[in-house]
């Protein structure tokens, strides 16, 4: 039997500057056929003014407007009124993909990965975008650590061609550098050229960060890979371009939400999931075959040792034996509107000791 919350988990709606009491409310809703439950509690600390966001209704005494498919899906075609947190500053790809998923979205710079969570927790920010896995990289570990700290939903995905760019201040030659900043992922993407360059690297949190650092110390002997718009938003010049060891360097974002969508079957739809299992042979196996014997194509798994039980304890003839405790991360090509794929987490959950949909979302078609 799983444990652990299951089923998208929506968090109540507010109207506008509402204030609301310290009473913890909680609801449950049955999605589709299955008889997977939503459960959701919640439970404000303290009375507080939750500020004006712009997919929420009018007040509920005056004026009320009809509800529109933005009110219920939470994003209007073009993004015009969403406001979408991200790490970094301007010009840092991040923002790119926050723009390629929301066009006319507003952007909410954030210092950490873990406050542009929050953000959207406090109803600061509609959404956030989170860089999950790089193709030259692999996956960034930290942020599925956070999907699973903190309540958010993905509700989409937006895989972004990232072309680094060497940029210094005017006038700074190549053989002038002695140190370069960027983004770690960036840094490690970039492996040969910087070898070849012979310079220090120094990790800073994100790539426009680095180059609006080199910009405002007027640095002479220090350049920053970062994106060719952070090049014209800091005024540097960019002493070379693709200079990451692949020309094919993709980054897969995800954009995570308060609410989840509610999951169609009118585009192709990919679903992420996380579970644990039980030790013993053949449990992945057997995890994994609920998907194959129903036809549905996994396109990523990964895993992850369990943070807070790193250590299980083995039974029987191998007792006192210790292995590290996994959390895997799947994300396979169905909706959750699909029975295919609801009954195979049904099946999955009968095994599983812990399970919990992450999120179920339109796939990105169209890379940038
Ligand atoms: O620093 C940035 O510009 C980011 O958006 C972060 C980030 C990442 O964390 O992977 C995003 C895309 C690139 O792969 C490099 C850095």
């Amino acid at each position: 039997m799983a444990t652990g919350a299951y089923f998208l988990t929506p968090s109540p709606r507010h109207p506008p500057s509402t204030t609301i009491s310290s009473s913890s409310s909680s609801c449950q809703i049955k999605l589709f056929t299955t008889g997977i439950s939503i459960q959701t509690k919640y439970e404000p600390h303290r009375r507080r003014t939750i500020p004006k966001t712009s997919c929420c209704a009018n007040s509920p005494s005056q004026n009320k407007r009809p509800l529109t498919s933005t009110d219920i899906t939470g994003s209007s075609k073009d993004g015009a009124g969403i406001r979408v947190a991200y790490q970094g500053v301007s010009g840092a790809y991040s923002e790119s993909a926050a723009e390629k998923a929301y066009p006319n979205c507003e952007t909410v710079p954030c210092e950490q990965f873990d406050i542009a969570f929050q953000a959207v927790e406090n109803w600061i920010a509609d959404r956030a975008v989170l860089p999950a896995e790089n193709s030259l990289g692999g996956s960034i570990h930290r942020n599925y650590d956070l999907l699973l700290r903190h309540r958010l939903h993905i509700v989409g995905e937006v895989q972004l061609s990232v072309r680094h760019c060497l940029l210094a201040n005017h006038g700074v030659k190549l053989e002038d550098l002695k140190r370069v900043l960027s983004h770690p992922q960036a840094l490690a993407q970039c492996e040969h050229k910087l070898t070849s360059l012979h310079v220090v690297r120094e990790s800073v949190d994100d790539t426009a960060g680095a180059a609006q650092f080199v910009a405002l110390h007027k640095l002479e002997d220090t350049a920053a890979v970062a994106s060719i718009s952070a090049a014209r938003i800091y005024d540097l010049n960019v002493l070379a371009q693709d200079i990451q060891d692949d020309s094919d360097n993709i980054t897969r974002f995800l954009m995570l939400a308060r609410d989840p969508i509610i999951p169609g079957t009118d585009r192709p739809f990919k679903t992420s999931i996380v579970f644990s299992l039980d030790e013993g042979p053949g449990m992945l196996y057997k995890a994994l075959a609920v998907f194959s014997m129903r036809d549905i194509n996994l396109t990523k798994i990964e895993s992850r040792p369990q943070r807070k039980r790193p250590l299980l304890r083995l039974v029987g003839n191998n007792d006192g034996l210790k292995h590290f405790d996994y959390l895997f991360y799947c994300d396979f090509e169905a909706s959750m509107a699909d029975h295919n794929a609801q009954n195979a987490l049904k099946h999955l959950k009968e095994f599983a000791t812990f399970l919990r949909v992450l999120g179920s979302y339109p796939m990105d078609v169209n890379l940038l």
